[in-house]
């Protein structure tokens, strides 16, 4: 087994026994069922760094990035920062996040954010927004065709934006459908860890122009942004080389004060 499938493994358990306490009834009672939504990919359309920025404390490839920092802080400085969205890694065992973090960012920051999860059942989206998420990732690389086409519809019909993600031509293939608002091109093997910015730059050529492009993971400088705007990326999303520092929102303030030079 893989350490995906492991994940996702584990995720069907967790999942059945969240299901268990906590019935659908409920969450749809949350106040933020309410709460109208903002548009990740509006944001990033219309602007000039195209950053989204990621709260992780650990990763099954680095292990602890940082562990000493309280997101409140960090949703609020990315907020400052003027960043167009934050992720916030949702999954407990390999990641140390939570949902309780999804709703202390909500609680923190008006900035539309994203729940980094590993979604296989419909009730991960209802949980996405009754804690407060405005976007959910779908991951090609686990999903099927149907599921992402009855997990999309889902999230769109609870207002939400989606953002698909994928790593080969054959998963881009697999997962295009008018239900998705942005595609995400992962530049980490989620198999093997390997990151290279080649793979963004090879599968923009394949996605249609009605997605906003977006580039995830082991992006560490401007140059590497610089490089891979002209391939029609509008979106950036950066995660450890913000959070490895002291100050995630003011390592953001100055990334994005730079791109705009
Ligand atoms: O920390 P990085 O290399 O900047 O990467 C951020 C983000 O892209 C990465 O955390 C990520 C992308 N897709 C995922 C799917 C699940 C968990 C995590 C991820």
């Amino acid at each position: 087994m893989d350490i995906l499938e492991k994940i996702v493994a584990d995720k069907r358990k967790e999942v059945e026994l969240r299901k268990a306490l906590i019935p659908t009834s409920q969450l749809e009672q949350s106040v933020l069922f309410e709460r109208p939504t903002v548009s990740l990919a509006n944001n990033l359309r219309n602007s000039a760094s195209g950053i989204i920025a990621e709260h992780k404390r650990r990763s099954p490839s680095k292990s602890i990035i940082n562990n000493s920092l309280n997101v409140q802080d960090v949703a609020k400085g990315y907020e400052d920062a003027g960043v167009c969205g934050m992720s916030v890694l949702t999954d407990g065992k390999y990641f140390g996040g939570s949902l309780d973090d999804l709703l202390t960012a909500r609680a923190s920051c008006n900035l539309p954010l994203l729940r980094k999860e590993f979604i296989i059942d419909e009730y991960q989206i209802l949980e996405a927004k009754a804690y407060g998420a405005d976007v959910i990732l779908l991951i090609a690389a686990i999903l099927t065709r149907n599921e992402i086409k009855q997990f999309s519809e889902f999230a769109k019909s609870l207002h939400l934006d989606v953002l698909l993600e994928v790593h080969n031509e054959e998963e881009l293939h697999k997962s295009v459908m008018p239900s998705l608002d942005m595609l995400g091109v992962n530049n980490r093997n989620l198999k093997t860890f390997e990151v290279s910015l080649e793979t963004s730059k090879l599968l923009s050529t394949i996605i249609p122009d009605d997605f906003v492009k977006v580039s995830e993971s082991g992006i560490s400088n401007i140059k590497a942004i610089k490089e891979l705007q002209p391939y029609g990326y509008q979106g950036f999303l950066i995660g450890e080389n913000f959070m490895k520092t002291d100050n995630p929102g003011e390592s953001a303030t100055q990334f994005i004060k730079e791109i705009e030079l």
